[in-house]
């Protein structure tokens, strides 16, 4: 059965997209077949894997706009068993096409269910807000991964994000779950980065 996880934090930097690239360049290496959907406008998990933009033909706005098939989209990479739905910086603009369409916090959903069954995991890398491409993305996952930079202002914004779990378990996907909080750049010399694990431990 496949699984299902979204990277995400709306606060930027945080680490998603790298998280998003080593885990499932990590699952292919173990043999298991991947897909990333890249849905950040930045596309840096497209390029992150090898992915040159002059080569997409069509990405995850065509996707979500134009309702192009998602098996259309996906790029292999050239570490077997990692594919890719590629973004560019047109998805920049969807947030806002999606707002009057039909079904616009599922469409991400329809469109990975047609292709789910060919991978052990897919990993969706979202993009820093908590807009309807985030929304999109947890209505079609199985959990939620969220990154967490071990910094200052690390846990500030956690609890809008939990917030928007919320809602979306209640009308769009009542399985979801919270895979757990990540801490990334962690530094066990500093004050600060002892604190921040402690704090992400009661959560
Ligand atoms: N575990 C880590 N250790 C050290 N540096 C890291 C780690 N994870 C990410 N970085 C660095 O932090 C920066 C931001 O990482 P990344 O792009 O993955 O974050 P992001 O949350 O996807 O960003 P955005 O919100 O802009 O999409 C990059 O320069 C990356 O190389």
């Amino acid at each position: 059965m496949t699984i299902v996880i979204a990277l995400a934090n709306q606060k930027g930097g945080v680490g998603k997209t790298t998280t998003a690239v080593n885990l499932g360049a990590g699952l292919a290496a173990a043999g298991k077949k991947v897909l990333i959907v890249d849905a950040d406008a930045q596309g840096n998990a497209t390029s992150g894997v090898g992915i040159s933009k002059a080569d997409i033909k069509e990405d995850i706005y065509d996707v979500l706009i134009n309702e192009v098939p998602m098996k259309e989209t996906i790029m292999a990479t050239q570490r077997d068993g990692l594919d890719i739905v590629p973004a560019t910086i047109q998805l920049s603009g969807a947030e806002i096409e999606l707002t009057p369409q039909m079904a616009r916090e599922t469409r991400l959903r329809e469109s990975l269910n047609q292709v789910k069954a060919n991978y052990d995991y897919v990993l969706i890398d979202c993009p820093p807000s908590l807009g309807l491409i985030t929304i999109n993305a947890f209505t079609a996952s199985d959990s939620i991964l969220i990154p967490v930079q071990s910094e200052y202002y690390a846990l500030e914004g956690l609890s809008q994000l939990l917030n928007t779990v919320e809602l979306v378990k209640k009308h769009f996907n009542k399985n979801l779950k919270i895979e757990g909080v990540l801490l990334t750049m962690y530094d066990s010399r500093t004050n600060l980065g002892v604190q921040v694990k402690m704090k992400c431990k009661v959560l």
